[in-house]
């Protein structure tokens, strides 16, 4: 954790905030991705002394600059790293809406000069100056993004987190980038007319709202209106696949409005708070503190010290990132989280505070929610029988080894608490039934040559949320998965589910992904393949041996809508160039975006690809 207060200079909190009324602006220019309040994992899984809890090391100090002295970190946010970001990162994405706000044009003339003057800051705009700045627009990752008034020769974007399109307000420059500068939020002076109603400080929205808003890293949207979240995501679905399909408007389809989840709040069934270790300075205080202590109890019979005196001067903080700033950010209740998962951080912050001392590093605490374990256990002879009248318990899991069980519609899935299951169980339902209707469309059902899919394909299957949740409407599925822990899981659940006849397993690499499905009797012409990747998406070997198998349909879900635009548009140009002289290619249906994360600036995007033949 932090040796010294962060320093004030380097971020601050939103200050003061004034009056806002009014409504919306019907226009969000959004963009970018960051971790929903998750620290980067650096490191295996650790059991703790007890053994109950799982704690995931990551490298010690993790927040890096927090322990550095002041002067350090000031002289290297002076520079500025002439680095290009990675394509597709989230640095990459908040570039084009850099270069959509200021103007391609302009900003394609800027780079053009090939002076490096896009690196330049703007002369008097030095770190920690205040500037005062009219809101333009919000980024895809939900920040505001704003011009520097009278910038000389060039323009220069600021971009500042909590505020809105149509705030002016003073902000406080912290770091300097390509055409832009980050800058925190020192105060709102106006608040947008049209943005927001309610009065006064616009952390304390909605009613119920999280009290961390404001420096919290995790829920970027949180004071925007629901409808207007939803909104902030189909745009950035449609952003998303004008900057990185490479593909013409016309092979695009109107993209449809975001699938809003049925809770905004409390939905989040894994959290993964984390703190830093006390610093060896720290250690060595407590340890030299101990013995005199310890020599001074033998000599009378008076009561050691306060132990919260006695760590003055370093504190246990057991949280999220802060935004804008190093170190965590101590945090008792995250409004996004379940119930009995906030319940469990409680009892899990009192367990670290109590025993910091014996950590050497940074660790991050698991928290999953769990329904309580159906006894007995459903086998592949008495499969689950979902109960309407019975009502559901639930439970905190801390173990990442430990099972994790989640309903899905009339089917149970378990999991380990350490691998990956979708994160917000209220709109599971809504997600596979639209994917199911996206396979068998209505109108085409029945239609003249149209081929019905009878075979499903889950790719990146997990722990088969797709494979089992459709398998009604097929005669046979097969899940293929990297991960052999996800692939043991997929069975079983298959098995609890009474589906072990019709299922199929595998554990594939990437380059072979369907290799096995040949002799289970799997074509393309008579299947549909789900494609499920992690954000990094899918690679080239993936995508060609899908080309290959030729489905009938593919639908592709990620949480990287960037990502999916990138292979989506391969997917479609291969199709073209390959099916060519035979006749047949894929188009995109559909493009729609779900809202699995509601109050971050995250969305999921399911994208539906047909089979045409002439
Ligand atoms: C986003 S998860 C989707 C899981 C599942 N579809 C679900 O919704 O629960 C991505 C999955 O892809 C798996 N995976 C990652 N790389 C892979 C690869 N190269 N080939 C196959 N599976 C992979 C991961 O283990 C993970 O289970």
């Amino acid at each position: 954790m932090t040796t010294t207060p962060p320093s004030p200079s380097t971020s601050s909190p939103p200050a003061k905030r004034l009056k806002s009324s009014g409504s919306i602006p019907d226009v969000i220019k959004t963009n970018e991705f960051t971790a929903i309040n998750e620290a980067p994992i650096k490191s295996e899984f650790l059991p703790d002394t007890n053994g109950h809890t799982v704690i995931i090391p990551k490298e010690a100090s993790a927040s890096g600059s927090s322990s550095k002295p002041q002067q350090t970190q000031k002289k290297k946010n002076r520079k500025i790293k002439r680095t290009l970001p990675e394509k597709y990162s989230s640095a990459d994405v908040t570039f084009h809406d850099v270069r959509d706000f200021i103007g391609a044009d302009l900003v394609d003339e800027v780079i053009g000069r090939k002076d490096g003057s896009e690196w330049e800051v703007p002369e008097g705009l030095e770190l920690f100056k205040e500037v005062e700045l009219d809101v333009g627009a919000f980024t895809v990752s939900g920040e505001s993004i704003s011009l520097l008034p009278n910038s000389s020769d060039k323009p220069w974007t600021i971009i500042t987190p909590f505020a809105h399109p149509g705030d002016k307000i003073r902000a406080k420059i912290y770091k300097h980038d390509r055409l832009t500068s980050y800058a925190d939020l020192v105060e709102i002076l106006e608040h947008s007319e049209e943005y927001r109603g309610g009065e006064g400080d616009r952390r304390k929205y909605p009613e119920g709202g999280c009290r961390y808003f404001g420096e919290c890293g995790g829920c970027q949207l949180q004071p925007v209106p629901y409808p207007l979240q939803l909104l902030h995501k189909k745009r950035t679905v449609q952003l998303a696949y004008q900057r990185f399909s490479d593909l013409p408007s016309t092979a695009l389809p109107t993209i449809q409005p975001t699938i809003g989840s049925p809770k905004e709040w409390a939905y989040r069934t894994k959290i993964t708070p984390h703190f830093d270790a006390p610093p060896k300075w720290f250690q060595k205080q407590m340890k030299e503190k101990k013995v005199s202590e310890e020599g001074e109890m033998n000599a009378s019979t008076t009561n050691p010290t306060d132990p919260t005196e006695e760590r003055r001067g370093w504190e246990t903080r057991i949280g999220f990132e802060r935004k804008g700033r190093p170190g965590v950010l101590d945090i008792e209740e995250c409004p996004i989280a379940t119930p009995v998962l906030n319940s469990k951080l409680t009892e899990e912050r009192k367990r670290v505070q109590d025993t910091i001392l014996s950590f050497t590093r940074g660790a991050t605490i698991l928290l999953r929610d769990s329904l309580s374990p159906p006894d007995p256990l459903p086998t592949s002879e008495t499969p689950f029988q979902p109960s309407e009248a019975e009502e559901e318990k639930h439970v905190a899991i801390t173990n990442h080894k430990l099972n994790v069980y989640e309903k899905v519609g009339k089917y149970l899935f378990s999991f380990s608490a350490g691998s990956f299951f979708q994160n917000n169980n209220s709109i599971l339902i809504p997600l596979t039934d639209y994917v199911k209707e996206a396979i068998f469309p209505t109108d085409s059902l029945g239609g003249e040559g149209v081929k019905v899919p009878t075979h499903l394909v889950d790719t990146y299957c997990g722990s088969g949320l797709f494979g089992i949740t459709l398998s009604e409407r097929f005669e046979r599925v097969a899940g293929v998965e990297i991960s052999h822990e996800s692939i043991a899981a997929a069975k079983k659940n298959a098995e609890m589910n009474g589906l072990q006849d019709k299922t199929t397993w595998l554990c594939g690499k990437a380059e072979d992904i369907f290799g096995g499905l040949d002799e289970k009797g799997f074509e393309g012409g008579k299947s549909c393949v789900v494609v499920d990747p992690p954000r990094k998406g899918c690679d080239e070997p993936f995508l060609s041996q899908l080309l290959f198998f030729k489905p009938l349909t593919i639908v592709y879900v990620s949480c990287n809508v960037h990502t999916q635009a990138r292979d989506v548009g391969y997917l479609i140009r291969e199709s073209e160039r390959k099916g060519e002289e035979k006749g047949w290619k894929y188009k995109v249906e559909s493009l729609r975006g779900f809202d699995l994360f509601p109050q971050t600036a995250h969305v999921e995007s399911v994208a539906v690809l047909r089979l045409v033949e002439n």
